[in-house]
Formats: structure tokens, sequence, C-alpha cells
């Protein structure tokens, strides 16, 4: 099964929207159109961000992609601070964060919650991309696999075979966020076989064979290559390299199987 490789850059809270259109204008000139034949690169601005990067993406044709680092899981009302998954459709995002740890943690997302953004997303027409992964606590205890085998069960519990099939999941181990300690590819590998195979017992074989399984964590142009050689790794949820225009391109050129920029 061959699937595509997916680069996104998770910008987190950095960057208003003049930095945003620099840096979009940047990684376009740095990475060749050729590319996006082998490799979907995407960026996850903040919300204030996307209307620029609309009109540049727009306005200049550019083969990226963009999308949103959370969501509501209403469509619309009384829901003061929410965004609606319908305007960030109205807004041209293809793909929407789901869950990420720093969303679970800090603002205390709930595999229910998760689960309830993701059918939201899906509502739309957004690709979520369901972020799941542990902490140090639980790699320590040697219970990873478990624990992200159970994380994704709950987060797409109840979803059809055809909503499964446009998720994106990405495994994100906590102790790897923004630490510069990066899993090794043979971590990475692990779970997300298993968490492959925690799909297909949601759906059917040739579903999971098919979804995209990205791997989060202190992920940069020297690191890549080794994760998205790995069988069940499809690409990258990229936080801190993806500020970097160079870096983001490199990346997604290793992504792409080359050559390097
Ligand atoms: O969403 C991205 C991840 O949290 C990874 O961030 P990082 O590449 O800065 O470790």
């Amino acid at each position: 099964m061959s699937r595509t490789p997916l680069i996104a850059g998770n910008w987190k809270c950095n960057l208003n929207h003049y930095e945003a259109i620099a840096l979009v204008q940047k990684i376009a000139f740095a990475l060749p159109e050729k590319y996006f034949e082998k490799v979907d690169v995407t960026v996850i601005p903040p919300f204030t961000d996307i209307r620029s990067i609309q009109t540049i993406v727009d306005g200049d044709k550019l083969l990226l992609t963009y999308g949103a680092q959370d969501l509501s899981e209403h469509d619309s009302g009384a829901y003061t601070g929410e965004i609606s998954g319908a305007f960030l459709a109205k807004l041209g995002c293809t793909f929407v964060v789901v869950g990420h740890s720093e969303r679970r943690s800090l603002h205390g997302e709930t595999n229910e919650v998760v689960l309830a953004k993701t059918k939201a997303a899906l509502r739309h027409g957004l690709t979520p991309i369901v972020c799941i992964g542990e902490g140090l606590d639980v790699r320590e205890a040697g219970e990873h696999v478990s624990y992200n085998v159970e994380q994704i069960k709950a987060s797409l519990a109840g979803l059809s075979t055809e909503e499964i099939a446009k998720v994106v999941v990405a495994y994100e181990p906590v102790w790897a966020i923004g630490t510069g300690r990066v899993a090794s590819a043979a971590d990475a590998q692990e779970v997300c076989k298993e968490v492959r195979g925690a799909v297909a017992e949601l759906s059917d074989q040739a579903t999971a064979d098919a979804v995209r399984v990205l791997y989060g964590g202190s992920v940069n142009a020297k690191n890549v290559g080794e994760l998205i050689a790995q069988a069940d790794v499809d690409g990258a949820l990229v936080g801190g390299a993806s500020l970097k225009a160079d870096e983001f391109a490199q990346l997604s050129a290793i992504a792409a199987g080359g050559p390097l920029l």
C-alpha cells in the first residue's frame, strides 16, 4: 500500500498574520512545485493567520495546503470564543488538528471531546489530524503500546469505516514534543504499526492500510528521513522546525524522496 507522505507544520501560538505571510512565501520559494507530486505539505497556523494565508495560497496558486490547530465541537451558537468547522471550511482549510496533547493537558480535552471534534471536522469536509501519545510515565512503565491503542480507539469510537478513511492519525509521544528528544525510528514504528492495527479493528484492513499515521515530536530535517522510512510512519507533524522556512522545505523534500534542496 503506498500512502503519500504528509508533512504538517503546526505553528502553535507563534507568528502573527504578517509573519505568517512571510513564512508561507519563503516556504513556497524554497520548495519547487515538482516535490508536491510526492508529498503533501500543509501549514497549521493560528486562527488569526488563516485568511492571510488563504489569500497567498489562492492568489499565487500555491500547492501547499493549510489548516487549523483546533475547532469547536459545535457548528454555531452561543459558544463564546469557539471556532466552528464550518468557518474553517469556508476559509479553505484542508486539515484541522484535533486532540493535540497541549489541548488535552492544558485545556482538559478528553477522548470524548476529541471524538466530538473529529465528528465536527468530518461534518464540514475537513480532514482531522487526530493526535494521540503517551507521557513519560507511561513510556517508562512500558505501557505505551496499549495506551496509544486505547487512546485512538476511544478517540475514533463509533465512526463509520467511511469516516475513518478520511482521518489522519498523529502519534506524538508527549516526552518528545519540544524537547529535542525524538523517538527512535524503531519506537515510532512500533506504536504507529499497532495504531494502524487498532484502526483496522475499528474499520477494516483496507481502510487502515490507506490511513496516514504521522509521527510528531522533535522532528527536524536531520531525523525525518529515518522516521518516515519506517513502514507505518507516513509523515510528520512538525512543531519547532516548521517555523524555519528552509528547514521545513528541506524536511518536505526529504519526505518526497529527494533530491535534497
Ligand atoms: O504538533 C507538533 C508537535 O507538538 C511537535 O512539536 P515539536 O516538533 O516542536 O517537538
